[in-house]
């Protein structure tokens, strides 16, 4: 666990989940959201261990952004906890939710286009309590294979670049876990599988990591467990082999009842 760099930071009290097992770092209980009428996820339990590389699938409308708003704190559950490490976030605001690990990159890039790249990247890394700022921007960009470009403005990037910039942002606070909201979206199959080779490399490195994705040639190039979302509730979980020959699950992605 991450111990918040900012010392105003508090989370407390520091409630263990009866169900996180010793190695979970994410664990959700009965996580519940309401639209109105519309139950958009509906008594979630989701466990995620350290070191796994989860790919969250499912039809539109099933509740994955919203699972991962609920996560990051950018919503509030009508009920259920969230835990991270063991420690109840579930009433933490989604800033003390970066300090306490938790990194997210949602689905369009939030860079600012009129900085250069590593100037980019030396924005989060101010968070941190690294003295060595230049030169751990370098660090990252050899990492996101952007260092050729650390001069450039990012609004001159194309848009696979620009999301590995931003993958390599949200790296720079070492997160323990990292959550992505469709990170190929919009790519040309090169850029999709230099994305593919940063994220496999990250977790290889120990990060783990959450990822919503439509694209199945992404999720099984990254990917041995998948879970699959319907209508708000988790239909099924397991090995992209298993899922995919799952003909309720091709059901379900077809509109059909299964
Ligand atoms: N702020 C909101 N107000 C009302 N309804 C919402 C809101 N956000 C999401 N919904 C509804 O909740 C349901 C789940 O939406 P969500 O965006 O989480 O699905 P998703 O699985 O991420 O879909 P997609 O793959 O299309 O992005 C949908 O029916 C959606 O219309």
């Amino acid at each position: 666990m991450s111990t918040p760099s900012d010392p105003t930071v508090r989370i407390e009290p520091a409630v263990a989940s009866t169900d996180t097992d010793r190695d979970a770092v994410l664990v959700t209980e009965n996580l519940t959201k309401r639209f109105g009428g519309l139950t958009a996820v509906d008594s979630v339990d989701f466990t995620v261990d350290e070191g796994e590389l989860r790919c969250l699938i499912g039809p539109n409308g099933a509740g994955k952004s919203t699972l991962l708003e609920l996560i990051t704190g950018q919503l509030s559950p009508t009920a259920g906890r969230v835990y991270f490490d063991g420690i109840d976030l579930t009433d933490v605001p989604s800033h003390e939710r970066i300090d306490a690990g938790l990194s997210v990159k949602f689905q369009s890039p939030h860079i600012y286009e009129a900085l250069t790249v590593a100037q980019n990247l030396q924005i989060p890394l101010q968070r941190t309590d690294r003295d060595d700022i230049r030169s751990a921007a370098h660090e990252t960009l050899e990492e996101v294979g952007l260092a050729g470009r650390a001069d450039a403005p990012a609004g001159d990037l194309s848009h696979g670049q620009q999301q590995r910039l931003e993958i390599g942002m949200a790296t720079t606070l070492e997160p323990t876990l990292m959550l992505l909201d469709e990170p190929v979206a919009g790519m040309s199959v090169e850029e999709t599988a230099s994305v593919a080779d940063l994220i496999r490399s990250l977790n290889d490195d120990g990060m783990t990591f959450v990822v919503i994705e439509h694209d199945m040639d992404f999720v099984r190039k990254i990917s041995d467990q998948v879970t699959v979302l319907n209508q708000g509730s988790i239909f099924r979980q397991g090995a992209i082999e298993e899922i995919e020959a799952d003909e309720a699950v091709q059901r379900i992605y077809l509109g059909e009842d299964a």
